[in-house]
């Protein structure tokens, strides 16, 4: 799904305005609709009374609207109009007369609410244009001290829809964005102050969006069914790729074990793992489905004699557990000079790198998957979420390479400098070996012929799903890797079908 920005949101306003030949007033009643819908489903105890706190633009216009529909549909309203200038939007005027009475308030004095009122903001939208100040600031400190539920129209008001807000919004339970999520939902700033957003469609038309160029993406459903493949019924394991996965050193066959089962899992058809050979039995009662290369790095000479073990090998990951001991130095420094297959670099590999300043000799279109102080390590300390996603951006375009900045939010960014925001997984997926299932599922979808950006976005997408799967049955506190491992199928198969 594509995102966009606040100047290409109201062009589609006015573009649907223009080619379905309807007013801005109906679009009005037409996304007020829709609001009201979902807020029947969500708030369907109609004893709370519902306080709707308006502005002056056409969110506040929206605030009117929606509240005519619920005191229709049976719910007790108050409606507020805050009117601290006089530049009311002319659909915002209109929508006043819709209800039978508000209070006026020029100036913002507190007033008393009961705690299990609900409060709709409808104050600011997508028009925001600066920092608040003076009463929309009074107000807003006194909306967000209240105990009372707030739930904000298509935003919180206050927040910039692009960038994380220079100054205060409104802390928000539940938002309902219009046609598609805001851009700023997904900065980690603006995390603890939205508790749960969704968005609805207001058919705006879908003709403007599919012309139009962005640089920003949401993984969605959709998306990621339009990449997964169908098998054909003739084809076989020569057919699913062979993947070669290079990790492990003394202590650390864990990540070894979980990429591998990992990888398995997606429906790759052959691994190859190059790890010390004092692990091999161990690796084959855990994942028999996997070969066991010649020890690493002890006795490899070089990466060419290496690879020529694995003549057809279609995909390497490089990395988990492979320590940061000298013979690793060498052996990363050896794969940098001699690897042309497709690659997805991890753990020590990037650890290596950025200690090295290598970063300029991984190779192009490979994938790096680093955490944030991984990322930090290599491409230098950042002061916000927002600003590490810049870079991101930055140092894709500049080396060439995929990157996957691992977190709440993970964001993929590709050379051409677009980024894909991901929405799937949980807080419970901070814990050891998430990301060496992360990248062995990357290793198995890359080995399978999909594009670089085609595995990031599968590989992402999928793993969080799993996760999620994982957490409802675990919950986030007692959650592991392997449980992430053990929901991949269903996850598969719910998207595919297969
Ligand atoms: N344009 C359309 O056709 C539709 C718009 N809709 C609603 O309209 C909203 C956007 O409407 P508007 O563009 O009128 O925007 P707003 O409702 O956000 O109002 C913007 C106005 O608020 C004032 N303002 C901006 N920044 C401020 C600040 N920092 N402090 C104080 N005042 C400030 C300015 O006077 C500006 O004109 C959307 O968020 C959505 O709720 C929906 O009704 C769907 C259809
Ligand atoms: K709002």
């Amino acid at each position: 799904m594509k995102l966009l920005e606040k100047s290409q949101i109201r062009s589609w306003d006015l573009d649907t305005i223009d080619h379905q030949n309807i007013s801005s007033f109906d679009l009005m009643l037409r996304a007020a609709s829709v609001f009201s819908n979902w807020f029947q489903s969500l708030f369907f105890d109609k004893t709370r009374t519902i306080h709707v706190f308006c502005g002056m633009g056409n969110n506040g216009g929206d605030g009117f609207c929606i509240a005519s529909l619920l005191a229709k549909a049976g719910y007790e309203v108050n409606v507020y109009l805050f009117q601290f200038n006089n530049r009311f939007s002319d659909d915002n005027l209109s929508r006043q007369k819709e209800v039978e009475s508000f209070d006026k308030f020029e100036k913002f004095t507190p007033f008393p609410l009961e705690q299990k009122d609900l409060i709709i903001d409808a104050l600011l939208g997508s028009g925001i244009n600066g920092p608040l100040k003076g009463e929309y600031l009074k107000l807003v400190s006194w909306l967000n001290a209240l105990p009372n539920k707030i739930i904000s129209i298509d935003i919180p008001s206050g927040m910039d829809p692009d960038q994380p807000t220079s100054g205060s919004f409104v802390h928000a339970d539940h938002v309902l964005s219009f046609e598609i999520p805001k851009i700023s939902f997904f900065l980690n700033e603006n995390s603890d102050y939205i508790k749960n957003w969704d968005y609805r469609s207001i058919h705006l038309n879908p003709g403007f969006v599919e012309d139009l160029k962005v640089m920003n993406y949401l993984i969605d459903y959709d998306l990621v069914k339009s990449i997964l493949r169908q098998r054909k019924a003739t084809e076989n394991k020569k057919d699913f790729g062979f993947a070669q996965f290079c990790g492990g050193s003394p202590g650390m066959l864990g990540s070894v074990i979980l990429a591998s089962k990992a990888a398995m899992r997606c429906g790759l058809g052959r691994l190859a793992v190059s790890t010390p050979s004092i692990y091999h039995s161990s690796l084959f009662s855990s994942c028999p489905e996997a070969m066991a290369q010649a020890d690493l790095p002890k006795n490899v000479s070089n990466l060419v004699d290496f690879q020529l073990v694995n003549e057809h090998v279609d995909a390497i990951a490089i990395g988990p557990g492979l320590s940061s001991a000298k013979e690793s130095v060498r052996y990363i420094d050896e794969f940098l000079k001699a690897n042309k297959k497709p690659a997805v670099l991890d753990a020590d590999a990037l650890n290596i790198i950025s200690r090295n300043k290598w970063q300029p000799r991984i190779g192009a279109y490979s994938i790096i998957s680093p955490h944030k102080e991984e990322f930090e390590r290599l491409f230098g300390t950042c002061d916000s979420h927002y600003s590490r996603i810049q870079k991101q951006i930055e140092k894709s375009k500049e080396l060439n390479i995929f990157i996957i900045l691992k977190g709440a939010h993970t964001t993929i960014s590709s050379p051409d400098g677009s980024c894909y925001y991901n929405n799937t997984g949980n807080v419970g997926m901070g814990t050891a070996g998430s990301g060496d299932v992360l990248t062995g599922m990357l290793l198995s979808f890359l080995a399978q012929g999909y594009t670089p950006l085609e595995t990031c976005i599968l590989a992402v997408y999928l793993h969080g799903s799993a996760g999620d799967s994982a957490a409802f049955k675990y919950g986030n506190i007692a959650l592991i890797a392997s449980d992430i491992i053990e929901f991949i199928p269903s996850v598969i198969k719910n998207i595919n079908g297969k």
